[in-house]
C-alpha cells in the first residue's frame, strides 16, 4: 500500500480525491491509500478526509506519495520539497514553468530514486483515442488546431504556451517530434482576451498550426483541420466512452503501476522525452512571442 496526500483542492484536486475514494476494482489504484489533503485553505475535512498541514504532509511516515493539484505557478516548488522528502510524486501537467526546470526535476526525482509522473488526461480521452486511429498511417500536408477555452490568470497558470501544454502533447503524440518556426500572441487586457499562434514543421517538414484563444466565459472546444494526401478531416470523430474508466482514473492507474514498478523502462524514457520535448517547444513559443 502507498500512503498518498493530495495538495491543492479545485477542480483537479476534488476529483483526485473522488477517484481515491473509489478505485476500479482489480486495478492498480487499489494499491494506494488517500491518507489526507493539503490547502492553503482551512477546510478542515473535505469527503470524510482531512486536512494537514503541508510541513506534517512531508514529515508524516504514513504518506509515500503526493498529488500536486495546485495551480501551475505552485507545481515546481511542491514538487521539489515532496522529492526532497523521499516521497513519490504525481503532479497535474505542465510539469514546470520552463524547460530547465523540468530537466531539474526530474535530475532530482532521479537522484532520490522517486517517480516523478506528470499526469497526461488528454491522451486518455476517448476523443483522443478515437482521433489517434482515424489519423494513424494517413501522410500529412497540413494541418491545425483551434483551441477555445474560459480565461487563465498568467500569474498562476502561467504562459499560454504551458497553460496549453496539452495542445502540444497532442500534436507531438499524432506527429512526432516537431520544430517551432513562429509564435505571435494577441491580447486585449481589458476584455482579458487572448489569442496565441504558434506554427511548426514536423520532421519531414509539413506545416502546423496552433491557435489557443482564450477569454471570459468563451466555450471549452478544440476544432482540427488536418490535410492528408487522402483528404481532409475537418471534425473530431465521435467519442465513445474510453473502456478504461475516466481519463484522471485511467492516469491514476498508471501512477500506481509505475509505483508497482510495473511500467517497462523504455516505455517511462519515451514518456520522459514525450514531456520534455512540449515543454521546450512551449518554451520556444514563449520566447518567440516575447521577442
Ligand atoms: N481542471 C481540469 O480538468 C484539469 C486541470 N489540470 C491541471 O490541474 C492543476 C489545477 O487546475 P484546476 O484544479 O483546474 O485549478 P483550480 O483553479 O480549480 O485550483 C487551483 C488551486 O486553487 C485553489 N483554489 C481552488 N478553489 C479555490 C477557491 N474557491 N478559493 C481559493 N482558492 C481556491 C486550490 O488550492 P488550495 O486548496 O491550496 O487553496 C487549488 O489547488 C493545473 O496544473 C491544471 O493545469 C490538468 C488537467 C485537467
Ligand atoms: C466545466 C468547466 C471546466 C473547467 C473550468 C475546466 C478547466 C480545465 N480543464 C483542463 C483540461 C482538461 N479537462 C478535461 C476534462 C474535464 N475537466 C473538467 O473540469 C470536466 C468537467 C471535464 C470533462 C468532462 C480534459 C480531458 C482536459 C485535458 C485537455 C483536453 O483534452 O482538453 C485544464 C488544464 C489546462 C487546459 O488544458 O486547458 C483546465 C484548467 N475544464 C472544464 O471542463
Amino acid at each position: 500500500m502507498f500512503g498518498v496526500v493530495v495538495v491543492g483542492i479545485g477542480i483537479a484536486g476534488s476529483v483526485r480525491i473522488r477517484d481515491l475514494l473509489s478505485p476500479l476494482q482489480s486495478t492498480p489504484s487499489e494499491s494506494l491509500k488517500l491518507q489526507s489533503f493539503v490547502s492553503r485553505r482551512d477546510l478542515g475535512q473535505y469527503n470524510g478526509v482531512k486536512q494537514i498541514s503541508l510541513e506534517e504532509a512531508l514529515k508524516s511516515n504514513e504518506i509515500d506519495a503526493a498529488f500536486i493539484c495546485t495551480e501551475n505557478q505552485n507545481h515546481e516548488p511542491s514538487i521539489r520539497r515532496f522529492l526532497e522528502a523521499g516521497k513519490h510524486v504525481l503532479v497535474e501537467y505542465p510539469v514546470a514553468l520552463s524547460a530547465q526546470t523540468a530537466h531539474e526535476l526530474w535530475q532530482l526525482a532521479e537522484q532520490k530514486g522517486k517517480v516523478l509522473h506528470v499526469e497526461h488526461i488528454e491522451l486518455l480521452t476517448g476523443e483522443f483515442n478515437q482521433l489517434k486511429k482515424e489519423v494513424d498511417g494517413k501522410e500529412l500536408v497540413e494541418g491545425v488546431l483551434h483551441f477555445t477555452g474560459g480565461a487563465l490568470d498568467e500569474q498562476r497558470f502561467g504562459f499560454q504556451s504551458f497553460s496549453g501544454i496539452a495542445r502540444i502533447t497532442w500534436l507531438v503524440d499524432l506527429f512526432g517530434n516537431l520544430t517551432v518556426t513562429s509564435a505571435s500572441k494577441e491580447e486585449n487586457e481589458e476584455e482579458k482576451y487572448s489569442k496565441l499562434t504558434a506554427h511548426f514543421t514536423t520532421a519531414d517538414n509539413r506545416p502546423l498550426t496552433w491557435i489557443e484563444e482564450r477569454a471570459p466565459g468563451m466555450k471549452r472546444e478544440k476544432k482540427i483541420k488536418f490535410t492528408f494526401k487522402c483528404g481532409v478531416l475537418d471534425t473530431l470523430p465521435p467519442a465513445p466512452r474510453a473502456a478504461l474508466g475516466p481519463p484522471f482514473m485511467q492516469d491514476q492507474n498508471l501512477f500506481a503501476q509505475k509505483l508497482l514498478g510495473q511500467v517497462p523502462e523504455e516505455e517511462l524514457a519515451a514518456e520522459k522525452m514525450r514531456i520534455l520535448h512540449c515543454i521546450e517547444l512551449a518554451e520556444r513559443i514563449k520566447k518567440c512571442c516575447q521577442q
